[in-house]
């Protein structure tokens, strides 16, 4: 009997767990609609190192749990990103979607409905993590086309660095940045939605002509050069019209970490989340601490990019350990 039971549980595949991290879009130019509802982009993503893990585990009792920060606003059910991912990758598996035979639990580090991507990390990471548990040996290329399917920032969360993102923001391309940037993070009350601020964009176009930001070329020779200064004069977000619109205390936030030693401050991808470039990591500590001071945010972080994309952490699941944070 111990020996049966020794064999059984030996076939049950341990746990696999991945990190994956944040986003922020250094360049964000956004097109016009298409008709298929999305925008064209011109975008720059650099991955930080602020980070969530999904674990994905066998389980009769198929199911989600989240924990971190913000867990309460993420979805449990069918609407997770992740659980989505578990879904596609079944369906094409053969296995029954609806009884996948799997549980995940995510920890959040990546704040939610903050324009930081995190549920497409979740769902990079899920789909990396299931291609190990299932060994369905998916290559890089297969995983990113079917996190397209899922949403258009799920394969940049999979590829990670620094990376030029085109079409919807789907079609990547790796881009030079040898150094490291250090950034100050500020976490807004609450999310904003992504369709509401592209929406809030369009209306701000039909009514008037919002300044639009440049060419891409000037921002990726600044990545190229290292140099925090000349790329804090090129960071530029279409969307920040809208986030700052449907969100006017924004304002004070970005014009907050500017007086606290920034070299400059953008809206990060759809928002409320901003980012303050700083010339090196101690600056950004003093200007975290002063930031959350000013109390014009709920939370500040310090981070870093550019790091890699959805990365297995081991077969075990690991303590991540706290990101460093102030609390305003
Ligand atoms: C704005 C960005 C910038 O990187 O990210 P966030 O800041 O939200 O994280 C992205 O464009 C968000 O990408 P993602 O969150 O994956 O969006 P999706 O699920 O593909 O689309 C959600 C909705 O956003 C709008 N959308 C998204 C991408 C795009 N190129 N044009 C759009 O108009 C559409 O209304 C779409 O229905
Ligand atoms: N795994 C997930 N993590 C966070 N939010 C999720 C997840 N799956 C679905 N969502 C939903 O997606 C919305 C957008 O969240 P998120 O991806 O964090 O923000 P953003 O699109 O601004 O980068 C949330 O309000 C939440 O309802």
């Amino acid at each position: 009997m111990g020996t049966y039971a020794l064999s059984v549980l030996s076939v049950v595949p341990t746990p696999i767990t991945v990190r994956v991290p944040a986003k922020v879009n250094l360049h964000l130019s956004v097109g016009d609609a298409r008709p298929d509802g999305y925008h064209e982009l011109v975008t720059v993503f650099q991955a930080l190192s602020m980070t969530d893990e999904v674990t994905v585990l066998v389980a009769e009792e198929p199911g989600i749990d989240v924990h971190g920060e913000g867990a309460d606003s993420v979805p449990t059910g069918a609407s997770n990103l992740a659980w989505k991912a578990v879904q596609l990758l079944a369906e094409h598996s053969g296995r029954d979607p609806e009884e996948p035979g799997v549980r995940l639990s995510i920890n959040k580090g990546i704040p939610v409905a903050g324009g930081m991507a995190g549920g497409s990390a979740d769902a990079a990471a899920t789909l990396l993590a299931l291609n190990q548990l299932w060994r369905l040996e998916l290559g890089r290329d297969e995983l990113s086309e079917f996190g397209a399917k899922l949403g258009s920032d799920v394969p940049f969360s999979l590829q990670g660095g620094t990376a030029l993102g085109t079409g919807r923001g789907e079609r990547l391309v790796p881009v030079l940045a040898r150094h490291t940037f250090h950034w100050v993070i500020a976490l807004d009350r609450r999310g904003l939605s992504t369709p509401a601020v592209y929406t809030e964009l369009d209306r701000l176009r039909e009514e008037s002509r919002p300044n639009r930001v440049g060419e891409v070329e000037p921002l990726l020779e600044a990545l190229a050069s290292g140099d925090p200064r000349q790329l804090a004069l090129l960071l530029g977000n279409d969307l920040q019209a809208a986030a700052v619109s449907l969100r006017p205390g924004l304002r004070r936030t970005l014009r907050a970490g500017v007086q606290a030693g920034a070299l400059a401050g953008i809206v990060s991808g759809s928002g409320p989340t901003c980012a303050f470039l700083c010339t090196d990591a101690d600056a950004a500590v003093r200007v975290a601490a002063e930031l959350s001071g000013a109390g014009v945010c709920r939370t500040v972080r310090v981070a870093h990019g550019p790091v890699p994309g959805a990365k297995l952490v081991s077969e075990e699941p690991a303590h991540r350990p706290t990101p460093p944070q102030v609390h305003a």
